[in-house]
């Protein structure tokens, strides 16, 4: 595969004002593909105003969180390497009221429950072992619909949409799952909508009531294994999953979440875009729910169709998008 290798982006201010109140916050993405480590710097004008960001320093690990389901000590082991840069920039004199959180995607959410809660009963205990801040429920999994809101809002808020009626619409394709999620503005779009893909709540003293919906599987990763037709089994008895997707000379192999998947062209010597094609459509076929009004709104996509649309030069790479 051909992700960028882990980056570090170091944005804390290069002067910290010392006038205002310096405030630390700490959040680890434990997503499918790679966990990471954003530490914040905010600072506040006076008590009561509202936070304002400084900068952020980040870092991430991989494989994700979730590869080590059988091992949770040696994922917890990743969180704690992580905490330690964490311990490294923010002051001593803010440790203990500096909140730590964990937030799990996808990969959690494929998990069998006894496995997520092990791994997520480990990093809690190397977060209460640390000297920060441990609010209630710190370590949780996320659930689609939360993950398809937060990717909504901070896309809007980012791009100054957040009033208004020129919001865009989200696309987010992860490793394990993908979200797309929009405001809707016809009536129509409502009614035909089940209940559980609209997500009513409050921000900033407005009410907001988005259509969100999370795919589980269909994610870059897990497609490209339904697709395969591959179990982490079966790759175990190093069987290689063949598609007509590959020309049919082709071998290879290709690790995700901790397991090595051989994969290869078919021997019947068939390949080409329609049988590819086929083969993709019958994971998605029934599963999809698409909604007239999409067609005419705009998108924001991001995530891996962002690192797919740079390695197929379909877009330049972004420079300063972490500024
Ligand atoms: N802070 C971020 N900003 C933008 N893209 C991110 C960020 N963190 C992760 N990603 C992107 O998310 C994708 C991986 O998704 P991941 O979180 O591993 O999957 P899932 O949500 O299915 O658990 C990659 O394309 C990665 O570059």
């Amino acid at each position: 595969d051909t992700d960028p290798a882990p980056d570090l982006r170091s944005v804390l201010p290069s002067e910290v004002n010392s006038k205002y109140n310096t405030i630390y916050g700490i959040v680890f993405d434990a997503g499918s593909t790679g966990t990471r480590i954003h530490i914040y710097t905010f600072h506040q004008r006076a008590a009561g105003s509202p936070l304002e960001l400084d900068g952020e320093i980040f870092e991430s690990v991989k494989p994700g969180l979730s590869a080590y389901a059988n091992q949770p000590e040696k994922g917890a082991d990743a969180v704690l390497s992580l905490l330690q840069l964490a311990q490294d920039a923010v002051p001593s004199s803010h440790w203990q009221k500096t909140p730590l959180i964990l937030k799990a995607t996808a990969g959690f959410r494929l998990l069998p429950v006894h496995q997520a809660e092990g791994l997520l009963s480990e990093v809690r205990k190397v977060f209460n072992s640390s000297p920060f801040l441990v609010p209630e429920n710190s370590v949780t999994i996320l659930d689609g619909t939360d993950e398809g809101i937060l990717a909504w809002i901070t896309v809007n808020f980012l791009t100054g949409r957040l009033h208004g009626d020129h919001s865009v619409g989200t696309l987010d394709l992860g490793g394990a799952s993908t979200q797309i999620t929009f405001l809707p503005l016809n009536k129509a779009t409502l009614d035909e909508t089940p209940q559980e893909s609209l997500a009513s709540f409050e921000l900033f003293n407005s009410t907001y009531r988005l259509y969100t919906r999370s795919y589980l599987g269909l994610g870059l990763k897990e497609a490209r294994l339904a697709v395969l037709e591959a179990s982490v089994s079966v790759a175990q008895q190093e069987q290689t999953f063949r598609s007509h997707c590959f020309p049919p000379a082709l071998n290879g192999s290709w690790v995700f979440s901790g397991v090595t998947y051989r994969y290869g062209g078919h021997s019947d010597g068939l390949t080409g875009f329609h049988l590819c094609y086929s083969e993709v459509q019958r994971i998605v076929v029934g599963k999809l729910h698409q909604v007239e009004e999409i067609r005419h709104s705009p998108f924001y996509a991001f995530s891996y169709y962002y690192d797919r649309a740079v390695d197929s030069s379909l877009i330049g790479e972004c420079h300063v998008c972490a500024a």
